[in-house]
């Protein structure tokens, strides 16, 4: 299949791209925090981005891939601004954002698939996946699992390399990379970059790569190097220029035996000088020194006469990255995406305890719990009140119990956060493929819960109002899943975001009519809350789903008459009992319509459904 492996690689390939930036400043209130950068890389190109801590490193990066607008300056792909930079560029961050219950080899594969049209065979994808790996030098942990809090996997090096493989293995025209080697010894950074440049010269990919004190082998492997203080340029040339400029740009040549690039970071470090005046005058000094030297040996940027010839390819990054166009060609890829999508949220859910595991558990303990606390609870009127509590809780707390899903759900969302920026796919393929793999897991989850307790606890017999039972509890369940995600999505800090889905959870408890009457609540809560809150459909259709149709024994006084603990229109009868639907017409919910409640019910989750689509589109990061 190597034939069809190398057709891949070549509809990406072989195009020649110029990326440049020039004159970017980038501003925070007064604070410059890049000036005036300015340079360029060839296709298969490797730049080395060095500078002291807080030089502007990191900051660079996300003004070339458009993740932060500068606040002057361009930043163009063949001459063109307009250039789709998701589309174009991967962009491996500084921490490590993967799925830790898949393996290595699964994690480079399904980014691999996510990059691919659903055309690829699979021959390709495995022969381009197993070459990543191989360069990489992750062969014998490819069978690993990645690991996570509860679960020990692969050192935070392969980590590295695993982020790295799940870029390069989507074969982007541009890859940014932010400390690539940080957490690798100096014999694994130096393998890892040699790869990437092997990677890079084959297929003509731009490499741009923040680096903190590369030793001299690693640094050798850079084509060029952009030195910044401060925001500021204090070199942009090839690498093996840096000697002469040091020595005669500068005045201070390299020492004997020593790496250039150390001494270059020792001659523009000024975090230890005393004087932060001085500071500024010493970075000012160095920048002038290299405009000169640069201007005086044709250094620097690329000449006008060789963007003139570029300017022609204008618009070919775009064509390349972007495979066939049109509606239907797009809702393909995205179907495809979500496919995909969904079959590693299997996995992932499967085999995550974080996701599900936990909460099984947490569900079938619960179920246990109320099969033995509320256990036979006879039909009588006495028993009423412990009825109403078993729907309550069912409703309340399952659904409370949501909030356990949010780190698994934080965990993916990073993920997706990454994946997305690289162009992968969009929030609707992610929630799409979200919404619909959690139904199964959560179902199993209220399944074990309901057959627990259902019949031990003696709620209304019948197989219909069990799979009723079952399947409001599911919906109301699900909303709160879904509620606990729009949360997590917002506001993605663990503590942060349990606080407030906790918080949310109580207040619809509050006000879903249980512990307060509905019609008692105090109008400016009852006239909104009470009616959005998901746990008021739950419940009334719970209570009415148990005692619609049913009739419940009254206690006979010493003096022979009738006590029911709600007014009885059956003692008119003269019958010593209470309809379930007397009960009912106490709690105002005697008319309801099933099958409204239930589409409401719907209606809800699916808005959060739409929020959490909405807030994914909203959120950059
Ligand atoms: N949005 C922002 N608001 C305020 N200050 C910022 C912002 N972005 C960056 N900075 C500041 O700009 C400077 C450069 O930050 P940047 O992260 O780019 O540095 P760096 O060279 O990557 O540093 P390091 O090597 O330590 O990661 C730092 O002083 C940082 O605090």
């Amino acid at each position: 299949m190597q034939g069809s492996s190398d057709d891949l690689e070549s509809q990406k390939s072989h195009e020649r791209l110029v990326l440049e930036w020039e004159n970017v400043t980038f501003s925070v209130k007064s604070k410059k925090i890049l000036q005036d950068v300015s340079g360029s890389v060839d296709s298969g190109e490797l730049l080395a981005i060095m500078g002291p801590s807080g030089a502007g490193k990191s900051t660079i990066l996300d003004v070339i891939s458009k993740r932060t607008s500068a606040t002057s300056g361009l930043v163009t792909v063949n001459g063109d601004a307009g250039a789709d930079m998701s589309a174009l560029a991967a962009y491996v961050e500084q921490s490590d954002a993967l799925l830790g219950v898949l393996t290595v080899h699964e994690t480079i594969r399904f980014a691999a698939r996510l990059s691919l049209d659903a055309t690829t065979p699979a021959d390709a994808i495995n022969d381009r996946v197993a070459a990543v790996i191989s360069d990489l030098g992750l062969t014998e942990a490819a069978q690993n699992r990645i690991g996570n809090a509860v679960q020990r996997g692969i050192s935070g090096g392969q980590k590295r390399r695993v982020t790295i493989g799940s870029a390069l293995v989507t074969m982007p025209r541009i890859l940014l990379l932010d400390e690539p080697t940080s957490g690798l010894d100096s014999r694994t950074s130096r393998e890892v970059l040699t790869a990437i440049r092997n990677i890079a010269r084959r297929h003509g990919i731009i490499v741009i790569a923040s680096i903190h004190q590369p030793n001299w082998e690693t640094f050798a492997l850079f084509d060029k190097l952009l030195l910044l203080a401060r925001g500021r340029t204090m070199y942009f040339g090839p690498t093996n220029q840096l000697d002469a400029y040091l020595r005669d740009g500068l005045g201070h040549p390299v020492p004997m035996h020593a790496n250039p690039a150390d001494h270059a970071l020792e001659v523009t470090n000024t975090d230890f000088m005393s004087d932060p005046a001085r500071r500024e005058v010493h970075v000012d000094e160095l920048a002038q020194r290299w405009t000169a030297y640069a201007h005086a040996n044709g250094l620097g940027p690329r000449e006008e006469d060789e963007h003139e010839t570029l300017t022609e390819h204008n618009g070919t990054a775009r064509y390349l990255t972007r495979g066939k166009r049109g509606f239907y060609a797009a809702v393909a890829r995205n179907v495809h995406r979500t496919g995909i999508l969904m079959e590693r949220n299997v996995i992932n859910y499967s085999r995550n305890l974080l996701a599900y595991g936990v909460r099984i558990g947490m569900y079938l303990g619960m179920g246990v719990m109320l099969a033995t606390i509320w256990v036979n609870l006879a039909q009588t009127s006495a028993k009423v009140n412990d009825r109403l509590s078993v729907h309550f809780f069912s409703v309340a707390f399952l659904g409370f119990m949501s909030v356990a899903g949010i780190p698994a759900f934080l965990e993916e969302r990073q993920v997706f956060m990454r994946e997305r920026m690289n162009g992968l796919y969009g929030p609707g393929a992610y929630v799409l493929a979200n919404s619909i793999v959690t139904l199964p897991y959560l179902f199993i989850c209220v399944l074990l819960f309901a057959v627990i307790c259902y019949w031990s606890i003696g709620l209304n017999p019948g197989a219909e109002h069990f799979f009723r039972f079952l399947g409001i509890l599911f919906l109301a369940v699900y909303t709160a899943e879904s509620q606990s995600a729009v949360v997590a999505a917002a506001l993605p800090i663990f503590v942060a975001s349990l606080a407030i889905a906790s918080f949310l959870n109580g207040f619809w408890m509050s006000v879903g009519g249980y512990f307060i009457r509905a019609v008692n609540l105090p109008r400016f809560w009852y006239d909104w809350a009470h009616f959005i809150d998901f746990q008021t459909y739950a419940f009334d259709l719970l209570v009415f789903n148990d005692f619609h149709g049913i009739t419940l024994g009254c206690a006979t006084l010493a003096d022979g008459s009738c006590f029911c603990d709600y007014p009885s229109s059956l003692i008119a009868q003269g019958q010593c009992a209470l309809a379930g639907d007397d009960v009912l017409r106490a709690l105002a919910i005697q008319g309801i319509s099933f099958k409204l409640y239930a589409c409401i019910l719907l209606i809800i989750a699916l808005v959060y459904r739409v929020i959490l689509y909405l807030v994914l589109v909203l959120k950059r990061r």
